[in-house]
């Protein structure tokens, strides 16, 4: 399924969370205020969403509950049909005092009937325990009942830092900023689509999801080298550097070199092919101030020839991108030996890879995090939640792709489309991300099933219709 994130997003975990609302009620704001602030956000998607049928609010015993109770408020007065299931006594507090506010129809949770629209508010980022088993079974059979779940804040059961436990939800409305549990794995999943309630409370944070690129502006003068001249080199399977390249072309590079031994037969014929004899001739061919960057990986192979390419892609001065076997010739010494203190350069390891080259204990976002600042690259770690970190510590996740993109030869064309925006010039928004971003939009134009083959020309729609500055 292809989730709707909201772009540009905040993503804090919970305790970065609770530190940015306690901030706010230090300056003076009531807890009070805040809930109804969430509550009233909620309301309005909720409304929105169930378009006219009735509602079941699930209100648990803590301050998510309590949203859950404004919430049943908010949509009574707006004529919308909804009740309330209880489950635990409101804590003392804010939510207990939107509970007394609440005089609708209420029931325990164990004795409601099935809805058509549930919202979830039993549990948010405070930290869940499991359900125990009557309750665990009544709210399954709810939720199977149920047209659609919303969630306020997360599925209850899942754990906002790590997404691990059991909720799940059609459509989860995250109050102030996104958690961790949105993006990543399998927890992001059960989230479902995702919306970002504004609540205004200031959320400092280096953690953002990725958003639409802009792309640097062609000068009047513009020429096939100004626009982008790449180097791919091509290694045993050729054709993986044929992706790469096409891809870099669809991208907008002005000027893409296939270099190997073998290089891929084939259109399209604007693809320069430079066959070499041997692979120490790569040196020369690399030998060109014009070229703007290089990328090396795709289906280079690991065979001595292999190590003879990345020795020199290596030596020469231009920026990487490093993907597939040259991550793996690299392994743990990739930080020795990737020169990122003289150059920029992008590695782009999917998990396997990228536990070959770095300690991946952790969630991933710190694990991402700690391998930039370690290695100096930028690090695209891929997987249905992608994580750019860069060696300044900030990260972006790009998540809820079209699974359709998880086929041989994606990532040579995400190398590719990389390779050419760093090329490309500055001027524009980081060319890593607008890669990242122009392949996992491309991909979520196309139906659940296509071939790679086909995603060039979806990614030049796309970067035609980029902004440019
Ligand atoms: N902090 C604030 O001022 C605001 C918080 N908001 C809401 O408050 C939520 C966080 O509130 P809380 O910290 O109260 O956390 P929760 O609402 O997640 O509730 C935690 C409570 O549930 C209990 N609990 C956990 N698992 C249970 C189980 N299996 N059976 C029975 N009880 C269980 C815990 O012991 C704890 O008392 C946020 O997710 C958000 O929805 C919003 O109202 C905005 C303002
Ligand atoms: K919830």
């Amino acid at each position: 399924m292809i989730r709707r994130v909201p772009e540009g997003a905040p993503i804090v975990n919970a305790a970065q969370m609770r530190a940015a609302e306690e901030a706010l009620f230090a300056t003076g704001m009531s807890q009070d205020t805040l809930m109804e602030r969430a509550g009233a956000a909620v309301a309005e998607q909720v409304s929105r969403l169930a378009g006219g049928r009735p509602v079941l609010v699930l209100a648990g015993p803590g301050n998510n509950g309590g949203d859950g109770y404004v919430v049943a408020r908010l949509l009574a007065a707006r004529s919308v049909p909804v009740s309330v299931a209880r489950f635990g006594q409101p804590k003392a507090g804010a939510a207990a005092r939107m509970a007394a506010q609440w005089d609708g129809p209420v029931c325990d949770l164990i004795a409601a009937q099935p809805h058509p629209v549930v919202v979830d508010a039993l549990l948010g980022i405070g930290i869940p325990r499991p359900f125990d088993d009557g309750i665990a079974a009544k709210l399954s059979a709810i939720m199977a009942a149920a047209a659609l779940r919303i969630a306020i804040d997360l599925p209850s059961g899942r754990h906002a830092d790590t997404g691990d436990g059991s909720g799940r939800a059609d459509v989860t409305i995250a109050l102030g900023a996104l958690k961790p549990a949105h993006v990543l794995g399998e927890g992001g999943a059960a989230c479902g689509h995702i919306l970002l309630a504004d609540i205004a409370v200031p959320v400092p944070t280096d953690v953002l999801t990725i958003a639409a690129p802009v792309l640097p502006k062609w000068r009047y003068d513009v020429n096939k080298f100004s626009r982008g001249m790449i180097a791919v080199v091509s290694g045993a399977m050729p054709g993986a550097g044929w992706l790469a390249g096409r891809a870099a072309l669809a991208a907008g590079a002005g000027y893409v070199q296939l270099v190997g031994t073998a290089p891929a037969e084939g259109a399209p014929h604007a693809l320069v092919r430079r066959t070499i004899t041997r692979a120490t001739d790569l040196e020369a061919v690399l030998d060109d101030d014009r070229i703007g960057a290089v990328v090396i990986g795709p289906g280079l192979g690991r065979d001595e020839d292999a190590h003879t390419l990345l020795d020199i892609a290596l030596a020469s001065p231009h920026d990487l991108v490093i993907d597939g076997d040259a991550l793996t010739l690299l392994g743990r010494s990739v930080a020795e030996r990737i020169g990122a203190d003289r150059r920029r350069v992008c590695l782009t390891p999917h998990a396997g890879e990228f536990a070959r080259m770095f300690d991946s204990a952790g969630d991933k976002l710190t694990a991402t995090r700690a391998a930039a600042q370690a290695s100096g690259a930028t690090i695209v770690h891929k997987g249905p939640d992608t994580v750019i970190a860069y060696p300044d510590g900030r990260l972006i996740v790009s998540t809820g792709t079209n699974p359709g993109l998880s086929t041989a030869g994606s990532g040579d064309l995400l190398a590719g489309i990389i390779g050419a925006r760093m090329a490309a010039g500055d001027g524009g928004s980081d060319p890593v991300a607008a890669g990242v971003w122009l392949h996992a939009r491309a991909a979520n134009h196309m139906d659940a099933v296509f071939a790679v083959d086909a995603l060039p020309d979806r990614i030049t729609q796309e970067v035609n219709a980029c902004p440019t500055r």
